[in-house]
């Protein structure tokens, strides 16, 4: 088991954002957590994260509970994140975007960094290499030198993933990672994301698009106005009667596209 989410509650003053959810998530799946605007879905992925800390109940990552940690500690643990809206340094290149990433995997200190020691210069190389790699993994090998500002949509969000895999996470969580996409981009990111999971890595995405998240997930936690109403494989949810009567009115139809 990778990750368990234990009775885990989140309240904002008088509001229960987060209410007794309760799931866990196997090595190398693709789980799915899904759910109307507001459900909670977004504080969930926090709440993992260590952005916000747990009003009451525990998580556990590789049998060891994190609840509590701070979010570098949580990086290093091996969690890595994507949000919903993107958050790249537009003007720096794509290259560079990774090699961010890496930072908590580097092992230079302040001043092997002045003295630009040769261990510190290997490191720096290596970091770079690893960061090409990725970038090709993404489909994005031939951009390494362009601004993430110039690059499209599509890539920019592609950049996002690769950027969040250079910490070498065991569990990477994508938020709405096809938000925006158009169809073949979509597409590509099915085919990436399926990709991610042949390599060893566990994936937890929320996502808006229902069709996308039907095709890709292993399973899926539905989550409703805080509280989790159901989990189960994607056509066991599409078939939940609790989870219809939730979209109703909204994307019923999309539930079943
Ligand atoms: N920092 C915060 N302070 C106060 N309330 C918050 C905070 N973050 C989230 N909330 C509230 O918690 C509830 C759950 O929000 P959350 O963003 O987790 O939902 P969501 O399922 O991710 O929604 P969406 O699909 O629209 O992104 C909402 O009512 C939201 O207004």
């Amino acid at each position: 088991m990778v990750l368990e989410i234990k009775k885990a509650c989140k309240n904002f003053g008088g509001l229960s954002a987060v209410s007794d959810v309760s799931f866990h998530i196997q090595k190398g799946e693709i789980f799915g957590l899904i759910g109307p605007n507001g459900a909670g879905k977004t504080t969930m992925f926090n709440l993992i994260t260590s952005m916000f800390p747990l009003t009451s109940g525990d998580i556990v990552f590789n049998g060891e509970n994190i609840s509590g940690r701070k979010p570098y500690q949580i990086t290093e643990k091996g969690i890595c994140r994507t949000f919903q809206n993107i958050r790249l340094f537009p003007k720096m290149t794509a290259l560079e975007n990774v090699m961010v990433g890496e930072h908590c995997r580097s092992h230079s200190g302040v001043l092997k960094s002045v003295f630009r020691t040769k261990s510190q210069r290997a490191e720096e190389d290596r970091i770079r290499k690893r960061a090409g790699e990725l970038l090709a993994f993404v489909g994005l090998g031939d951009y390494g030198d362009v601004a993430a500002e110039n690059l499209a949509y599509g890539q920019q969000r592609r950049l996002e993933i690769a950027r969040a895999m250079a910490s070498s996470p065991q569990l990477l969580l994508l938020d709405e990672p096809a938000a925006g996409m158009n169809e073949t981009e979509t597409s590509d990111l099915f085919q990436l994301i399926k990709k991610i999971q042949k390599q060893g890595m566990t994936v937890l995405l929320i996502e808006h698009d229902m069709p996308l998240v039907m095709k890709l997930c292993d399973r899926i936690a539905v989550l409703n106005f805080g509280k989790k109403i159901a989990e189960g494989t994607p056509s066991e949810i599409q078939n939940n009667h609790d989870v219809i009567e939730a979209y109703l009115g909204r994307e019923e139809e999309e539930l079943h596209a």
